[in-house]
């Protein structure tokens, strides 16, 4: 998709007329290596060539508005209420943004009223818009040393104009959605209606996924945490497989359409010798496909390990009934049919007719790989997000996402964050990395000649 300076663009509730309290601090600053002045932009493309092809002046390329505060303000901070909500599954992270987000609102801004939406967007509904929390810099000193979220998550669909008569209700100036795709598509809807009602309310997604599969944005928040953690089972099957006479490792990562989790974690440990990702099909059964595969790996080392995202192969699983066709959660994301169970049936079953006897050590640690807090790393992004939010709500910004595009903060229309799918590229350089590490062919059904020698 080709994408021009107006579809860039982020919407603005109108003319900024209030000092920001910043407003001191930003008097001198000019755009620098390390500083982006409000007035600058940042370009969406990042190679001569892709430049090139547009053949347009700079000003006129494909850019995103900066983040960062603004000299001049839309609201006034006296006159704020501002309302916060956590949607979808856990990430790390999650209170770093939301103590982030009230400091902010409250140091800075001196915002003194903060909603809390208790357990999703669930929260705006007529039934339980009345269950939320105060949230005061007091309230979230200590919320970052856990987990999950104070506020609550969950998934489920609801009505648009509900959720704006709950902000109304509880008389919310700004809204900010710390969510994923789906939570992404519901602060888009909630934003249309508000503006077909012709209401004054902002509102600003962080987007939030472990999965990393929104587009427009260098990594998710969470995202590193996430792999981090992912990356110590890879290194507990490691040793288990290596141990064991014929070994199996398996590990199974959370990763419903983007294998990025997988590719991460396996590149941090380096240990896993093949990685499957819902991006790269691939067949069982062949003198290419994966139980050949495994056994030369256990043959020529005496043992394996593989990785596999929960999304990977589900083809197989439908092939063989083992998936119920169109299922879906609440918010209607995908059931995943198990992947890892297809994996450990099969290779069992294959090995042994070879006359291997295999030790198949599984391990499928599922949410225990999201429900961590941030590591220091993610701690800082999420402060800095929570800080761009807070900025672009005061500032009159709407329907718009706060992200980190090639090391610069930014606003990203929300339209253009759910606008299609981040996914690992099969001919991108992360791909590769992974490639090169394991040394694993993945073969086109064309027999070509091997770029890489199996380790
Ligand atoms: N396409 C959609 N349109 C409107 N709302 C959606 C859509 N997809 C999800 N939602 C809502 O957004 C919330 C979060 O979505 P979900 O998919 O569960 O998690 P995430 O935001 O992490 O992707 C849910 O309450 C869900 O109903
Ligand atoms: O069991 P749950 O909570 O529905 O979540 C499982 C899914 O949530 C995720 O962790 C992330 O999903 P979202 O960020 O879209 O909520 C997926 O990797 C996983 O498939
Ligand atoms: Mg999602």
């Amino acid at each position: 998709m080709t994408l021009h300076l107006d579809d860039l663009r982020v919407r603005h509730l109108g003319e900024c007329r209030h000092d920001s309290p910043l407003s001191a601090l930003l008097a001198a600053k000019r755009t620098s290596p390390h500083y982006v002045a409000e007035g600058d932009r940042v370009l969406l493309e990042d190679t001569v060539s892709m430049l090139a092809e547009h053949g347009l002046p700079p000003e006129e390329l494909p850019s995103f508005e900066a983040a960062g505060p603004r000299r001049k303000i839309y609201f006034d901070p006296a006159r704020v209420t501002a309302g916060i909500v956590t949607c979808g599954g856990l990430c790390p992270g999650l209170n770093d943004v939301i103590r982030g987000l009230v400091q902010e609102l409250t140091v800075q801004y001196d915002v003194k009223r903060i909603v809390g939406f208790r357990n999703g967007l669930r929260g705006l509904t007529a039934r339980h818009r009345d269950d939320t929390i105060e949230l005061t810099p007091d309230r979230v000193r200590d919320i970052h040393n856990a987990g999950g979220t104070i506020l609550g998550s969950s998934r489920g669909a609801q009505d648009p104009e509900e959720m704006v008569d709950s902000l109304l209700l509880r008389g919310i100036n700004v809204l900010f959605v710390i969510g994923g795709d789906g939570g992404m598509n519901a602060a888009t809807n909630l934003a249309a209606a508000i503006r077909a009602r012709g209401l004054d309310i902002a509102v600003i997604g962080v987007p939030k996924t472990i999965d990393n599969d929104l587009p427009y944005t260098d990594q998710s928040f969470g995202f590193q945490s996430a792999f981090a953690q992912a990356a110590n089972f890879i290194s507990s099957v490691s040793i288990e497989a290596a141990a064991s006479p014929d070994g199996i490792g398996i590990v199974k990562l959370m990763g419903r359409h983007s294998g990025f989790i997988a590719c991460y974690a396996s590149l941090a440990r380096n240990a896993a010798d093949i990685v499957l990702i819902p991006e790269v099909p691939f067949a069982l059964e062949g003198e290419d496909g994966l139980l050949a595969r495994v056994e030369r790996h256990v043959r020529s080392k005496g043992f394996v390990v593989i990785v596999v995202a929960e999304g990977a192969g589900q083809d197989l699983l439908a092939e063989r009934g083992l998936l119920e066709g169109g299922a879906t959660d609440a918010s209607g994301n995908a059931k995943l049919g198990d992947i890892g169970g297809l994996l450990r049936e099969t290779i069992t079953a294959h090995l042994t007719a070879a006359g291997l006897a295999p030790t198949v050590r599984y391990i499928d640690p599922s949410y225990a790989i999201r429900s961590v807090t941030a590591n220091a790393y993610d701690s800082v992004y999420c402060l800095r997000l929570a800080h761009a939010a807070v900025h672009a709500a005061m500032a009159g910004r709407t329907e718009t996402a706060v992200v980190r595009w090639r090391r610069r903060f930014v606003h990203v229309p929300m339209p253009l964050i759910i606008s299609h799918r981040n996914q690992v590229d099969p001919d991108g350089d992360l791909w590769m990395s992974v490639l090169e590490a394991t040394g694993d062919l993945v073969l086109d059904p064309a027999p070509q000649p091997p770029l890489l020698v199996e380790r």
